[in-house]
């Protein structure tokens, strides 16, 4: 059955500043088809929370789907407000209108919001999907992510990028995007190595000493569009942790090019853990990232399980 009533939780500073011409886009289809709805606008950084929180706390309408225009961290948010009220299972529809996208590419739901939006109204049922969930015990923190959670050199471009004057600038021009590439070059030879432990699904402990990133991650992509692991599934009830050591340049460069034109490529100085149950420990200050949103920096301990996510569109309407 279609959805009887939308809540839109919209974002209107991401995809810095383009998702205000997906919205006016998705009202007009929605007025035009007369469709109920209402919009929620998000006021502040951290205010989709509040917002998912609400519809959770107060929906009286049968059937309703709450519908996300924004990038990954809106999406993120959304879900992380929803999973705290009596509403949990409302199911989530999604128009991609951020700068990188990662979870609609790596789900792959278009990135054209018009196919989006014909894919979430043509949805009869809800769409089960894999989320991450995450405890961090240094902080005493949990919650969910849809595509990564990442320590180290991610963790330091995302921290970077959002306190950088470039991206402020670049963000007039609507190259948001740009400002993390050019981070991504500084991080990338400043990043030092860094000792984490990982345990496995059967509690084995691994040692790394001298890790560059490390991330667990639902699906394949990753920074916007990099395939990095491609044996990722949302459906498969687990999570792939990947662990690359601090790089040989020349060798991580060149893989890394591939990756980023869309290649197969391999490096050797890449572990690989998955399942539903995953544990890492850094022990010294590191950064976070989480969808692409900054987790701060501290010595990180955490665990990840799977989490099921009712979503709202119909992935076989791609056309
Ligand atoms: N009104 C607002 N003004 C400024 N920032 C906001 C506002 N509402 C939400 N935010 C913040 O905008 C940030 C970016 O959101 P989002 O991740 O959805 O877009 P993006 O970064 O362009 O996309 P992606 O993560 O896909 O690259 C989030 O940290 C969110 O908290």
């Amino acid at each position: 059955m279609a959805a009887a009533f939308y809540y839109i939780i919209f974002n209107p500073a991401a995809g810095s500043g383009n998702a205000v011409d997906t919205l006016k886009a998705v009202r007009k289809v929605m007025n035009d088809r007369q469709i109920d709805y209402e919009v929620r606008v998000s006021r502040y950084s951290g205010h989709t929370v509040q917002l998912a929180k609400q519809i959770g706390s107060f929906n009286d309408h049968p059937g309703a789907v709450v519908l996300v225009i924004g990038g990954d961290g809106t999406l993120n948010q959304t879900i992380t407000g929803l999973k705290m009220t009596r509403q949990a299972d409302l199911a989530v529809g999604y128009i991609p209108a951020g700068s990188g996208n990662d979870f609609a590419r790596g789900i792959g739901l278009p990135d054209d919001p018009m196919k989006a939006l014909e894919c979430v109204l043509s949805t009869e049922t809800p769409l089960v999907l894999d989320i991450g969930q995450y405890t961090e015990q240094t902080h005493q923190e949990s919650g969910y992510f849809v595509n990564n959670i990442g320590v180290g050199y991610d963790g330091n471009v995302i921290a970077r990028t959002s306190h950088s004057q470039i991206k402020t600038f670049l963000n007039r021009f609507h190259l948001g995007k740009l400002s993390y590439f050019i981070t991504g070059v500084i991080v990338f030879f400043a990043q030092k190595p860094f000792p984490v432990i990982v345990y496995d699904q059967q509690g084995r402990m691994e040692i790394i000493q001298d890790a560059f990133l490390v991330d667990a991650t639902n699906h394949p992509y990753f920074g916007g569009g990099i395939r990095f692991m491609p044996g990722a599934v949302p459906t498969d009830g687990e999570l792939d942790l990947v662990l690359v050591e601090h790089p040989n340049w020349v060798v991580f460069l060149f893989y890394l090019i591939q990756l980023i034109r869309g290649k197969e490529a391999k490096y050797d100085r890449i572990h690989h853990f998955k399942g539903n149950h995953l544990r890492l420990e850094t022990t010294e200050l590191e950064a976070g990232q989480m969808d692409g949103e900054e987790m701060g920096t501290r010595p990180f301990e955490l665990e990840f399980t799977v989490a099921k996510q009712n979503f709202w569109f119909n992935l076989s309407e791609k056309k």
